[in-house]
């Protein structure tokens, strides 16, 4: 035995890449850099599959289905007289359970093992650059975690509670509760008005909860096309919700009848239940951000390559909500693909012939190198009735990115496939043309199953289509789709 050895510390670990948190990002990147033969661990501090698996997107999307299906079986006459009733709210949360994997995620823990790569229990935190502190949280034993070449930060975001007096001892759900509920309270009161407050309003709407909604602003969906907010404020308060626009909550207090909502007009809104839904911040508080020369709590700002910009060296990397680009899964995958991509082509031994210095570097826009769609090609449905989707630039975001810019919208309904598929289809297409290069910037879909409809105008827009060419991508008929052919025309095509 050499007397100059160092001595093998059993309590670290080091792998060639370490990606911090296991949620759809997280995983998504793991894979990528590991397939060129880099060692990969992630850790995760709660379950393997993050928010989007258990507290967001697979049990919300549940919770709405039954609605949906109900509303499309009662708008076509011979099908309508078979539904009797509303949803079966104890079958919806069963369903919804199984959606969210009852919690488990032995399922995800199997994918990652088939993967190879190695998953770490427990809460990271940095201790320096490339290195971290994984502590469990049960036993608190921490173990020292080593990243030869690279981190990746894909912790998330949590919700944001406003500073109101009482909301935080009054018990509030987070869109947590709102999703993994037992059970369907008799009424709910959900404070703001962006994508959580519209899709949760609906699904307990549809659950039969007494829902009120207290929005800040003018409008619900105050990002979107005006005309999106306006058709499903209206699809709302038909369903029964009661929708208050303009009103601020000032304070909150819960009694024995549950919780009191003191509003600025006077009114006092009475719910059982609370839900806060005014939006999230990335999940870095605890990250011990300060150890690399970066501001706890803070976003994590990555260039296109999804390195993070205020740290030199090229190890630091980031993507999905931490970065606060685009807050949705789709999106954070696609960040998570680019940035286990230039991971794996800047340190694996092949790393495809792409090394340091070389195409990575120099890789162009829309190359695998670079996440350029973030900027103005970001696809979102919103699952309410009527869903909504969109993709690319409003017609404001198009006209303040300085585009010259004309806006074609048609009514859904009138078209053959749109009667076909129900009985008063009520919905609006619109498209946001760039008539300097004619190619569509922006387009946005309001009515029943339009998420479908979505990627052909997110092909469009990330092709760069122009009118003249997709004019010769002829729609089949009958089918809603139909209305790109209308849109065009009203083009002038
Ligand atoms: C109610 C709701 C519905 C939504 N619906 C949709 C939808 O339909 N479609 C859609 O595209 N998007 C939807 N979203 C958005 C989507 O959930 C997020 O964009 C997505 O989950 C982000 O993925 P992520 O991997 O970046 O973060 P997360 O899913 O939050 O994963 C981060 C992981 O990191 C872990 N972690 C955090 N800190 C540490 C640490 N220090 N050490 C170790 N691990 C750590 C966390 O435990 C977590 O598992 C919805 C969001 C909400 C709130
Ligand atoms: N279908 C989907 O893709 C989907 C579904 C749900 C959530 N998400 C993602 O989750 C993220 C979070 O959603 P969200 O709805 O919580 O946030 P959001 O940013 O969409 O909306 C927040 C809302 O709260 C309001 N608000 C903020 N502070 C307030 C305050 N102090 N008092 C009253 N109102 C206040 C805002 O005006 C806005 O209406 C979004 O970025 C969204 O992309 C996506």
């Amino acid at each position: 035995m050499t007397q100059t050895e160092p001595e093998h510390d059993p309590s670290e670990q080091t792998f060639d890449v370490v990606v911090l948190g296991a949620g759809a990002v997280g995983e998504n990147v793991a894979d990528r850099a590991g397939r060129r033969g880099l060692s990969v661990a992630v850790v995760e501090s709660e379950l393997v599959g993050g928010e989007c698996s258990y507290w967001a997107c697979m049990p919300s999307k549940a919770l709405l289905r039954s609605g949906s299906v109900l509303a499309a079986a009662r708008a076509v006459p011979g099908a309508a007289e078979a539904v009797t009733g509303g949803v079966a709210a104890r079958a919806v949360l069963a369903r919804r359970d199984t959606m969210a994997a009852d919690w488990d995620d032995s399922g995800q823990v199997k994918w990652l093992d088939g993967a190879g790569i190695e998953l770490l229990r427990g809460a990271a935190r940095f201790t320096g650059p490339r290195r971290l502190e994984v502590r469990d949280a049960g036993t608190g034993a921490a173990t020292t975690v080593v990243a030869r070449h690279a981190v990746v930060v894909a912790t998330g975001s949590e919700p944001v509670l406003p500073d109101l007096p009482g909301l935080a001892t009054a018990r509030p759900w987070t869109s947590r509760e709102a999703t993994s509920a037992d059970r369907v309270p008799g009424s709910l009161a959900i404070i703001g008005g962006g994508v959580v407050a519209a899709e949760m309003a609906t699904a307990y709407t549809d659950l039969g909860s007494r829902v009120t909604v207290l929005v800040r602003g003018a409008r619900l969906l105050a990002g979107l096309e005006p005309f999106v907010g306006e058709a499903v404020t209206s699809a709302l308060v038909d369903a029964g919700a009661d929708l208050r626009l303009g009103v601020q909550v000032e304070r909150v207090e819960r009694d024995a009848s549950g919780v009191r909502l003191h509003l600025s007009t006077g009114d006092v809104v009475v719910a059982d239940e609370v839900l806060v839904a005014t939006g999230r911040r990335p999940r870095t508080a605890d990250l011990g951000l300060d150890a690399v020369g970066l501001e706890p709590g803070s976003r994590l700002e990555v260039d296109d390559r999804m390195q993070v910009t205020a740290v030199d060296g090229g190890w630091l990397y980031a993507a999905g909500d931490v970065t606060g680009r685009v807050a949705t899964t789709h999106q954070g995958k696609y960040d998570a693909r680019v940035a286990g991509d230039v991971v794996a082509a800047r340190f694996s031994a092949d790393g495809g012939g792409e090394h340091w210095g070389g195409p990575v570097e120099a890789a162009e826009p829309w190359s695998r190198y670079r996440a350029t769609a973030d900027h103005e090609a970001v696809p979102q449905v919103v699952f309410t009735r009527p869903e909504v989707a969109t993709v690319g630039l409003t017609e404001d975001a198009a006209r303040d990115a300085g585009y010259p810019v004309r806006v074609v919208r048609y009514d859904i309904g009138s078209v053959a496939g749109a009667a076909i598929a129900a009985d008063g289809y009520q919905g609006t297409a619109a498209i946001v043309v760039d008539t300097e290069r004619e190619v569509v910037l922006g387009a946005t879909f309001v009515g029943p199953d339009v998420a479908e409809m979505l990627h052909s105008a997110t092909i469009a827009v990330v092709g760069q289509v122009p009118l003249s060419r997709l004019w010769h991508a002829v729609p089949a008929y009958p089918t809603v789709s139909e209305v790109w052919l209308r849109l065009l025309e009203g083009y002038g095509l």
